[in-house]
């Protein structure tokens, strides 16, 4: 029996270890789409150094296409795309990006990326189609083409479920994709409740990553400055309100949980790494979806708005800086009226 096609879109810190993953597994046929990395990657392979797998130098799966046009074209109908680039919708609509790749009432979508109700787009545009959420706890970053992992590869995988298709379904592709991508080293578990476990894991993203991204210091370094107190705590306690208002019941420990899991590393979340690279942030799908729940059930969240907002602020700069966004070279004059 011929292996199911894994195509993989987006090989930073966690899509590269999500594929080596994959390819040590051995019982798929893997491509990988690859952006920036392109020319080093055909040519030499990458160079891993993962707490999971050691110093690995010179790996690359099969195929590997410089955009997901080309990997369209290849003439492969995928079984499953797995999309682990940053989740930027105010940029380009991941529903969007993977089009020429899915084909209509056969390709699992698997969203390995951090945010809220990501499944929703994908759902409306391919109402024919499995989508699958993949939250990761992994701790892995790309410097100039080196993958660094530090903490290990543990993925939660779920159904983003759809209304249009069988349940049951659903549920055993999300375990048959769970048995291509597990391995001897990794840690790769079912859930059930999709929705319970993305407010968990916005508990650490929303508060951490965000603040981090704003003070440029570390998790570590937020906890001795006093900062995780006084605003990434209220802000945990935001996150858990929403959620309980949304019908989520977080556990008692869970702001306790997550102030721990990165205990003796001087950990850097994903969202500073971007704004440390100068590329965009995670920030819609990380606090805009969220604050746009917050509104609806009216719970009050003004710490987390006020962290929306200044970082709107690091956004536009982002951007600019990236020539997504260009300003007049003469600031405009507003007539709007302050008081
Ligand atoms: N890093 C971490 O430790 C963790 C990250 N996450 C989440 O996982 C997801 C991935 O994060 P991370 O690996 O850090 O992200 P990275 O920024 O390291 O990597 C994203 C990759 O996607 C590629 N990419 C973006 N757009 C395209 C495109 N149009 N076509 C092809 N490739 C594209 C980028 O290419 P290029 O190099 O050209 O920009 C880059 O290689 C995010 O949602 C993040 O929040 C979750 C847990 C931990
Ligand atoms: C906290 C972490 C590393 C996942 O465990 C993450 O989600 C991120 O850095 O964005």
């Amino acid at each position: 029996m011929s292996k199911p096609n894994v195509l993989l879109i987006g090989t930073g810190g966690v899509g590269t270890i999500v594929a080596y993953g994959i390819d040590y597994a051995g019982k798929s046929s893997l491509s990988v789409v690859v952006r920036r990395d392109y020319p080093k990657v055909k040519d030499q392979g990458w160079e891993i150094n993962s707490c999971n797998y050691g110093t690995i130098k010179g790996w690359k799966p099969a195929a590997v296409y410089e955009s997901v046009s080309a990997a369209g074209e290849a003439g492969v109908t995928y079984d499953y795309v797995v999309i682990s680039t940053k989740s930027l919708p105010d940029i380009v609509k991941p529903e969007v990006l993977a089009e020429p790749v899915i084909t209509p009432g056969k390709t699992v979508v698997v969203l390995v990326q951090n945010g809220f109700d990501l499944g929703r787009p994908f759902i409306e545009k391919y109402p024919e189609n499995v989508c699958l959420s993949g939250v990761s706890h992994i701790g892995s970053h790309n410097h100039n083409g080196v993958i660094s992992h530090i903490q290990t590869d543990k993925a939660v995988i779920s159904v983003f479920e759809n209304p249009h298709l069988d349940k049951d379904f659903q549920v055993e592709k999300a375990k048959e994709f769970i048995s291509l991508y597990s391995n001897d080293k990794n840690d790769v578990s079912y859930f059930e409740d999709t929705k319970w476990y993305r407010y968990r894991k916005l508990v650490y993203n929303a508060t951490l990553n965000t603040v981090c991204a704003l003070t440029g210091v570390d998790t570590g370094r937020l906890d001795l400055s006093g900062t995780l107190e006084s605003v990434s705590i209220p802000a945990m306690r935001e996150v858990v309100k929403i959620a309980k208002a949304d019908g989520v019941e977080l556990p008692e420990d869970v702001i306790n949980t997550v102030v721990h899991s990165d205990d003796g590393d001087w950990f850097e979340p994903s969202m500073r790494v971007d704004v440390k690279k100068g590329n965009p942030i995670e920030l819609e799908v990380i606090l805009g979806n969220l604050l746009r729940v917050a509104r609806e059930l009216k719970v009050d969240t003004p710490v987390l708005s006020l962290l929306y907002e200044l970082l709107k602020a690091v956004q536009f700069r982002l951007k600019e800086g990236q020539g997504l966004i260009t300003v007049p070279e003469k600031r405009p004059i507003s007539t709007k009226y302050y008081s």
